[in-house]
């Protein structure tokens, strides 16, 4: 197993109280995979991307990485966020911005040079180099961040909800993107994703998380077709299964935190609160 996630847990020291985000998680991917991971919001799926990235400590349980604990930042891992415009410096051309880890990573001047064409091209911005990332719409922005990511050569990608803030059409070329890029750099891929439709489409699994305290509730095998396009897939009567299985484990999900909490009176968070209005989001 190349990234093994054992008995995870994470509490808070909230300002009142504890904020007990993930419970017990425990699941793994293999080189070569690409998982998605869908969740009620609130669920600790940003908190779980983290500890997986190094950035923060678990309460408990570990995250291992070629059997080695990880306990910082490790090597061969890149993580793009949803917030693209806050991970580009606004004052460094596209170019730089991709540049910048291979940089720190130690890599001579002339293979830094091939890397982000390459990766400028790979994500179809061989134009854009000299851009500054203000100048560029909110999918460009994002590609740049996948780019630099994919510059860096990483063997494990993390990615959290990359595409929550770019339009509809932009985020299915974004998703054929990500899905080309681990066809052709044999790249493993975490995908956290609101979207359930976004974990169908992409992943070869979706990992379903329970609402918080957070532990996992489903490994769903995705039975379609390797290759797959918008038009087709989507249209795939097993697709739509699938579909209808996640969203009805995220509801029951919901449901039984609602009773939870029913039961033994408001323990969660605010965000808990948030409007989920939106039918295949959650
Ligand atoms: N720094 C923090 N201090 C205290 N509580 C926190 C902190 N960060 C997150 N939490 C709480 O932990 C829980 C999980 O948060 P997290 O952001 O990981 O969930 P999420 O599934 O990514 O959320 P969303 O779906 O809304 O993006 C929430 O109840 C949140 O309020």
């Amino acid at each position: 197993m190349l990234l093994d996630v054992r008995g995870l847990k994470k509490v808070y020291e909230g300002r009142q109280r504890p904020v007990e985000a993930i419970r017990d998680l425990t699941f793994g991917l293999d080189a070569g995979d690409l998982v998605c991971l869908v969740g009620p919001s609130g669920c600790g799926k940003t908190t779980l991307l983290k500890c997986m990235a190094g950035l923060l400590a678990p309460t408990e349980g570990e995250v291992r990485l070629r059997d080695k604990r990880i306990t910082g930042p490790p090597p061969g891992m890149a993580v793009v966020f949803q917030e693209y415009g806050r991970s580009l410096f606004p004052w460094m051309s596209v170019r730089d911005n991709v540049e910048l880890p291979l940089r720190n990573k130690g890599i001579a001047r002339r293979q830094r040079q091939d890397l982000v064409a390459q990766a400028l091209a790979v994500v179809g911005l061989a134009d854009a180099h000299h851009a500054y990332p203000w100048q560029l719409s909110g999918g460009m922005q994002q590609r740049v961040a996948i780019a630099r990511a994919v510059a860096y050569q990483p063997d494990v990608l993390l990615m959290d909800e990359p595409f929550a803030a770019v339009d509809a059409q932009t985020r299915a070329d974004l998703e054929d993107l990500i899905r080309d890029l681990w066809r052709k750099l044999g790249v493993t891929i975490l995908f956290v994703t609101h979207d359930i439709d976004e974990a169908v489409y992409l992943g070869q699994r979706v990992i379903i998380l329970s609402s918080s305290p957070t532990v996992v509730r489903e490994v769903l095998g995705v039975d379609l077709p390797e290759r797959r396009d918008q038009l087709t897939t989507r249209s795939d009567s097993r697709f739509t299964e699938l579909r209808a299985h996640v969203y009805a484990q995220i509801q029951a999900a919901k449901r039984e935190s609602m009773e939870i909490l029913a039961t033994f009176g408001r323990a969660g968070s605010g965000k808990s609160s948030r409007s989920q209005s939106e039918a295949k989001s959650v």
